[in-house]
């Protein structure tokens, strides 16, 4: 399997496409990495050093990629945080090619716009160019509640909105839908939710919610249910496989309290996660 993951990039910690390829690549998938930015560290830091690179910069490396003729064998392409709206078309148009070569390609669009808590973090434009563009060209999609309650214009309290939520960007385009971080009425404080949607049929998988804030998840979260579900075909499944290997992974980061996510150091959950849970139809 072959992946094209179009992200930003960090030198040191595990954000963006620096969380996202090692677990695809530990999975035994082919990663074409291209880095929107290039950055020293993730913003939640405060402070970064490095350059935000623009829409021709990422096109020439697709370019490129195209000419050693291996679009076909392209089977997925991964997208994240998008620093400009400009840099989102270049993605869209890259989905363009190698769904023209290789119709059979998914495309799954993390719709990074913010966070419950944070609200948008995103430039002006890109809420806009997520749900107008990005988000009606994918096949699966992985928002967290706060970007949910946007794509749909529906504020989510209980595990019925959240699946109408859910249907309702649907017909926007995407077939399969991974709300991550949710929190429902339903939730008890101490759990965290995650809800899978394909097809008129919802999934609910729940966690426990570890002490810990670390950016990256996310990112890890889409690429491990990009690969499961190119694999299975079920959004079940993926849900069941990824959510496991995220939570192992932040367990251990827990544990190590560390402040990046353990992304090596714990590379095992990315293949045998040390806990499961259940997968439950809702
Ligand atoms: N404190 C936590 N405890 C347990 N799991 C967590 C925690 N934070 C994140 N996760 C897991 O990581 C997944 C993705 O993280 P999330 O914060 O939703 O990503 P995003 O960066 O897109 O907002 C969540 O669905 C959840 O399963
Ligand atoms: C450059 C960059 N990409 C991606 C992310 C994703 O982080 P999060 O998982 O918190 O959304 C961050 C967060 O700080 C970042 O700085
Ligand atoms: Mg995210």
């Amino acid at each position: 399997m072959n992946v094209l993951s179009i992200q930003s990039h960090v030198a040191y910690g595990h954000v963006g496409n620096a969380s996202a390829v090692f677990p695809m690549q530990r999975l035994g998938v082919e990663v074409w990495a291209v880095h929107t930015v290039q950055f020293s560290n993730h913003t939640g830091y405060g402070a970064w050093r490095g350059r935000v690179f623009d829409g021709p910069a990422i096109e020439e490396l697709v370019e490129g990629i195209a000419e050693r003729g291996v679009l076909p064998t392209c089977d997925g392409v991964l997208s994240g945080y998008m620093g400009s709206a400009d840099i989102g078309t270049a993605i869209l148009r890259a989905v363009a090619r190698v769904r023209a070569a290789n119709p059979a390609a998914l495309y799954c669009c993390d719709p990074v716009i913010g966070d419950v808590g944070r609200g948008v973090f995103v430039r002006p434009g890109i809420p806009e160019f997520m749900r107008d563009h990005a988000v009606p060209a994918a096949d699966l999609i992985t928002p967290n509640q706060f970007e949910l309650d946007y794509l749909s214009g529906i504020e989510t309290r209980t595990l019925a909105d959240a699946k109408a939520a859910v249907a309702a960007v649907q017909a926007s385009g995407p077939k399969v839908v991974l709300v991550t971080s949710l929190h429902t009425e339903e939730t008890p404080d101490d759990s965290i939710d995650m809800l899978a949607g394909e097809a008129g049929r919802f999934w609910r998988l729940r966690t426990p919610r570890l002490s810990l804030s670390v950016n990256g998840a996310g990112d890890a979260t889409a690429a491990l249910f990009l690969v499961h579900y190119a694999r299975t075909r079920s959004a079940g499944e993926a849900l069941g496989a990824a959510a496991a290997s995220v939570f192992g992974l932040l367990r251990r980061t827990e544990e190590a309290g560390a402040r990046e996510i353990l992304t090596v150091a714990a590379q095992d959950e990315f293949v045998a996660p040390s806990r499961t849970f259940p997968v439950e139809a809702v």
